[in-house]
């Protein structure tokens, strides 16, 4: 297992002149994906042609690669299978969830979560019925909030605003011990810190791959189901491929064996090609190493920006156990700031109304990094070279 992240960030394309802080949005190209990915279009997809599913493996790939992805996680062999994008997966978490707690119709979640995780429980009630409904409260509430109402507890673990951290290990035995189950979304957890679904107890945890783990834009999710409710846990999503026999072609639905009763269609073989890349790379990786520097990274930048940058708020927790590998800063004219520092190279991103984050990922951030970004900011800051009308013009995508 390597400590070494000098070495790891070498394994990575960054491109010149740039400070990249934004890998808890979109990781950066491992450098041997291209030729990974370029393998899989010429000699499997151009020579093997629909062999591939079979000869290269394809139809193998989400559960090959999910178990790279587990040990990441902290979670059992066979328990974790790739597929569709992350929000699918927290409805087919959020639906096999709510059915295994028969007479209770409330999901409690918080205010930090990411929205697209509560339109995806809103969705999943409206579909039950009228009596099913979403809960939300805010994240430090949410101990007192687990009631006997509750059937499942659905929290993102890292708030992506914030960073601000749940404990994922007192919250899944609260949650149990009211009869709830807790589903949790690793999206800014998984690649970020070391994460003990199993440890935890946790029953289902859902992720993406494209931030820390370096899928490339649009890089399938990821879904754990623990071992002991694999086969009880039923897909809402009921796709062919997590028939037990997709090639029977039977017209009535039964569910696979394991986790992998929760993939849905076809799995995305590029993107996948892309990800094995990247796990290669993160199958070395200590994770007890990555959670020190990434901590000392996000320290040193803190200790920097407050000492430079008085009109900047931390907006992240100070406590660095309560975070998780991102530090945010809240300002009136955020965006207008953080457009004038990419405009400079250094790469963080703006999280309405307020917020400038910036991801530490150690694999490949540097202490330079974190010098080069303070200084930039500084400057911009004493300057208020940020107060221009092209900074303030909001791009479609943030
Ligand atoms: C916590 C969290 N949940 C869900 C999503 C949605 O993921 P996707 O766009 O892959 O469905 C994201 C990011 O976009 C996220 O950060
Ligand atoms: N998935 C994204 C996308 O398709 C475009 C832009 C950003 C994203 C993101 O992942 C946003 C991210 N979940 C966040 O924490 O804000």
């Amino acid at each position: 297992m390597t400590t070494d992240f000098a070495a790891t960030r070498a394994l990575f394309h960054l491109p010149e002149g740039v400070i990249y802080l934004d890998g808890n949005s979109l990781g950066p190209l491992p450098r041997s994906a291209a030729a990974r990915v370029a393998d899989c279009v010429t000699k499997e997809w151009g020579e093997m042609l629909i062999r591939g599913w079979n000869a290269a493996g394809w139809m193998d790939q989400p559960m090959k690669q999910g178990n790279r992805i587990a040990r990441l996680i902290g979670a059992e062999p066979d328990s974790v299978v790739l597929g569709d994008t992350l929000s699918i997966k927290v409805y087919q978490a959020l639906a096999a969830a709510l059915d295994m707690v028969p007479g209770r119709k409330v999901i409690l979640s918080d205010t930090g979560n990411f929205p697209s995780d509560l339109y995806m429980a809103e969705g999943l009630c409206r579909t039950l019925g009228p009596d099913y409904r979403l809960v939300t409260v805010a994240p430090e509430d949410v101990a007192g909030a687990i009631t006997d109402e509750v059937a499942v507890l659905m929290l993102t673990q890292v708030d992506y605003r914030t960073g601000r951290m749940h404990d994922m290990a007192a919250l899944t035995a609260l949650a149990h011990e009211k009869g709830a189950i807790a589903v949790w979304d690793l999206a800014h957890s998984a690649g970020a810190l070391p994460v003990e679904l199993a440890g935890c107890k946790a029953d289902f945890a859902v992720g993406c791959t494209y931030k820390y783990l370096n899928s490339g834009p649009g890089g399938p999710a990821f879904i754990y189901v623990a071992p002991r409710h694999q086969d009880r846990a039923l897909p809402a999503l009921s796709g062919w491929l997590g028939h037990a026999a997709p090639f029977a072609f039977d017209l009535a639905y039964r569910p696979g064996a394991g986790v992998e009763r929760m993939r849905v269609g076809t799995p995305p073989i590029l993107q996948l090609a892309a990800l094995e890349a990247s796990l290669d790379i993160w199958d070395t990786v200590d994770m007890q190493a990555l959670r020190a520097r990434s901590v000392a990274l996000c320290e040193a930048f803190i200790a920097g920006v407050e000492a430079t940058c008085p009109d900047l708020a931390l907006a992240s927790p100070r406590d660095a156990t309560q975070r998780g590998s991102q530090v945010s800063f809240r300002h009136p004219e955020g965006y207008a700031i953080m457009q004038a520092l990419i405009a400079q190279g250094v790469i963080g991103d703006f999280r309405a109304p307020d917020i400038l984050r910036f991801g530490f990922t150690p694999l490949y951030t540097s202490d330079a990094d974190v010098e080069g970004a303070v200084a930039i900011l500084a400057k911009i800051m004493a300057s208020g070279s940020w107060d221009r009308p092209e900074f303030k013009a909001r791009a479609k995508v943030t």
